[in-house]
């Protein structure tokens, strides 16, 4: 059972691990440029857990891997700043950096992708592709501590073996390791991460290859392979989409036992409000390339402004009526395709309450604290009917929200 005061630990004034700031990343297709994420504001504090929700195609995945440098061809991302707090690099490069901020999209490749495993890292939905699967899972592990250990024991300007830092296809296209490769002492480590991602008998389960390994111990060993870097940032996109519900249950708590443990950073992106409620601290919704709204999980769930937003949650099972059927939003997210995107707001076509306005770009509405939203009618009908008291946003971020609210039951 976890207490909704949780999200409080991670106060406003937390600080900033990443400031992403209009991100946008198109790919540029023979059927034309396709907007895949669209002027992307976020940030992700030291600590928090932040989800990004929306339906498939919105954009999540891409700007997950925006994020790390692993968009690929013919996609790119063509805007924006990607700013991480690292006082080394900083230090390192001061022309990209802002105080202890440097943006990732002006440092040199090679330094860049020397950060994918010690300063981030990601799990996804499918762990089989995360494992090569010619070599046993405590190999795998083994290396993923190596390339943290060669970090560690060179300064980050002059690493030259970023490639394999453990992570599915990136792990194949740097150097596979063969078994005699790692050292006694990371296979000890990776021993030790696979206990504590809860894997039983972790020594023995070390020497198995991936396929005889079940899904949901898979997942928890892709997470170990996650961990062995050490990251400040994991970005796990759709972690437990794949898994039957009790193990979903497991890996989540497993995630946020880690997260605690550790005061790590995640991003998690998923397509399920469930998870986001249970999981997040803040978090961003996104439709069709955008974030069209944002805030605590107080403001999402209980306070929505954007029609998208509360749509999603109209689909989401009622708890007390488990036999309701889901109810999605009717029509489909739109093609994204440059040609067919004017500045406008792109829900309107499916919004109950669309009307004239939202043919142009929607204004960037302030619900107050850290509560935001992309849309014309949430600027009019609240900026008037939410008369809130005075300093009601202020202290706590949202502290004053939650009191006497259902957030409690939410989480568990
Ligand atoms: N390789 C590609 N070439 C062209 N367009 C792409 C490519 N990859 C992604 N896109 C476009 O980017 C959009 C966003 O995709 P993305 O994978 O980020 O969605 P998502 O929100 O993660 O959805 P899902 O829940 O299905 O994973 C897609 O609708 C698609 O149009
Ligand atoms: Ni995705």
């Amino acid at each position: 059972m976890v207490d909704a005061d949780t999200d409080a630990d991670v106060g406003a004034d937390a600080r900033d691990l990443l400031q992403v700031r209009d991100l946008s990343t198109r790919f540029f297709t023979e059927r034309g440029q396709v907007n895949a994420v669209e002027s992307v504001d976020f940030d992700v504090r030291e600590g928090e857990i932040l989800g990004i929700v929306g339906e498939s195609g919105s954009g999540k995945s891409v700007t997950a891997l925006s994020l790390v440098d692993l968009v690929e061809s013919p996609g790119r991302v063509t805007e924006g700043e990607i700013r991480y707090r690292d006082p080394e690099l900083a230090e390192e490069f001061p022309d990209a950096a802002d105080g202890e901020m440097v943006d990732l999209r002006e440092l040199p490749e090679r330094v860049r992708r020397a950060l994918r495993g010690p300063s981030f890292s990601m799990i996804f939905q499918d762990p089989m592709s995360s494992f090569n699967p010619s070599l046993t899972v405590g190999e795998q592990i083994a290396e993923a501590v190596e390339v943290q250990r060669r970090a560690n024991a060179r300064p980050r300007s002059t690493r030259s073996r970023t490639q394999g830092y453990g992570l599915g296809s990136y792990l194949l296209d740097g150097i596979v390791p063969g078994r005699d490769y790692t050292d006694p002492e990371s296979r000890d480590r990776a021993v030790e991460l696979l206990d504590q991602v809860g894997i039983p008998d972790p020594a023995e389960r070390a020497e198995e290859y991936p396929h005889e390994f079940s899904g949901g111990m898979l997942q928890r060993a892709m997470i170990a392979q996650a961990l062995a870097g050490e990251p400040d940032l994991l970005i796990a996109d759709e972690p437990t989409t794949a898994l039957d519900v009790t193990i979903q249950a497991q890996i989540l708590e497993l995630l946020r036992e880690i997260q605690a443990e550790r005061d790590m950073s995640v991003l998690l992106i998923t397509h399920d409000l469930g998870v986001i409620a249970r999981m997040s601290d803040r978090v961003c919704v996104m439709y069709a390339g955008e974030v069209v709204e944002r805030g605590t999980l107080a403001d999402i769930f209980e306070e929505s402004v954007h029609p998208y937003t509360r749509g999603l949650l109209g689909s989401i099972p009622d708890l007390a009526e488990p036999a309701r059927r889901l109810q999605p939003i009717e029509g489909s997210v739109p093609s994204l395709r440059d040609a067919e995107m004017d500045d406008r707001c792109f829900f309107a076509d499916r919004c109950p309450k669309a009307m004239e306005d939202c043919l142009e770009k929607p204004p960037e509405f302030d619900a107050g604290g850290e509560h935001g939203a992309k849309c014309v009618l949430a600027e009019r009908e609240y900026s008037e009917a939410v008369a809130l008291p005075e300093g009601f946003f202020d202290d706590g971020g949202g502290e004053a929200k939650r009191t006497g609210a259902d957030g409690g039951e939410r989480r568990e």
